[in-house]
């Protein structure tokens, strides 16, 4: 099977999983086609470590013994056949759950048991597979809501709405006002999330991490539920929000082609083990990757 045909199959397979839509490679980094594809980028500092990590849950092993790093600036996917343990493994790195063994550093600091708030506190922020967002709330009031850990002003000015409560929220509304802009979700800034398109509020809760001013920012499915417009415009807001503010992202995406297309290297799960780890280029010609998603047992 020639490698077109190897990637196509992995693309056919992971989009059982997001609604029968695959995004074929295009190239969104520069939107060049793909044949004119830039030369990978090269990053040297690890932001964060995944150390001979573990996580069990009674009998299931979600884990097993998971080592890999994300360098600060890239794009880094993380893949793997339904049940592979992605969803875990994000979820240690934002200290939902807690390793049964290993370590995880972030910024050169071990922490065995971190909680979530101490993780967001410590700029790791979060969307999640299904949209975590108040739906009665709006647009504005939701990224809003992700500025709250950056709130200096104590609960009772807050309440107020006094003193330097006032003066901080002024200052964090326009933080928020931009993050809008960037976004071009102006037209919606009042409108209760609830009653937006889905596409429209994953966009909004990737404005309400980025209101964190993450240095890592995890997105578990960015893309699950999408069309392919949507899907596209969320591909060139991923490489915005990682362009212009430099914001390390990893990513779980079972769309193959947005993976290939986005991601600087690419970390393969299967079976909560580790069976590959390079870039797209690397990762789709592995075997053992390829296997995973045909479903060979090995
Ligand atoms: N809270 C939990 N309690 C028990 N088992 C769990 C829990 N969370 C995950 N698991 C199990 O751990 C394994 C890995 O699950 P996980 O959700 O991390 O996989 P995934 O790769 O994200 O899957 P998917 O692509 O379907 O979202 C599965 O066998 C799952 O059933």
């Amino acid at each position: 099977m020639s490698v077109d045909q190897t990637s196509a199959a992995i693309a056919d397979k992971a989009a059982e999983k997001s609604a029968g839509e695959t995004l074929e490679p295009q190239g969104a980094r520069g939107d060049e086609p793909s044949a004119a594809a830039p030369a990978p980028r090269h990053f040297e500092e690890v932001l964060l470590a995944v150390d001979n990590v573990s996580l069990g849950f009674g009998g299931v092993k979600a884990l097993t013994d998971v080592s890999f790093d994300i360098r600060k600036g890239e794009i880094r996917a993380i893949i793997g056949p339904n049940g592979a343990g992605k969803t875990s493994m994000l979820n240690c790195i934002n200290g939902f759950y807690h390793p049964t063994e290993g370590r995880i550093t972030f910024r050169g600091e071990t922490r065995r048991k971190m909680r979530p708030y101490e993780a967001a506190a410590g700029g790791i922020a979060r969307t999640f597979q299904n949209v975590a967002l108040f739906k009665g709330m709006s647009t504005l009031d939701n990224i809003m809501a992700g500025r709250s850990l950056k709130m200096k002003a104590n609960l009772f000015w807050q309440i107020l709405r006094f003193g330097p409560a006032m003066r901080e929220e002024v200052a964090h509304r326009r933080v928020v006002e931009d993050i809008i802009d960037f976004l071009q979700i102006q037209a919606i800034r009042k409108t209760p999330v609830g009653k937006l398109p889905y596409g429209l509020q994953k966009r909004v809760e990737l404005g309400r991490a980025l209101a964190m001013e993450p240095d890592l920012l995890l997105l578990d499915e960015p893309m699950a539920g999408m069309n392919l417009e949507e899907k596209e415009d969320m591909s060139r807001f991923i490489l915005d929000v990682n362009n212009h503010f430099g914001t390390t992202i990893a990513l779980i995406e079972h769309d193959m082609g947005v993976v290939m297309d986005l991601s600087d290297r690419v970390v393969v799960l299967e079976y909560g083990r580790k069976i590959a780890d390079g870039t797209p280029d690397e990762v789709k010609r592995d075997q053992k990757v390829i296997d995973a998603y045909l479903g060979v047992p090995h």
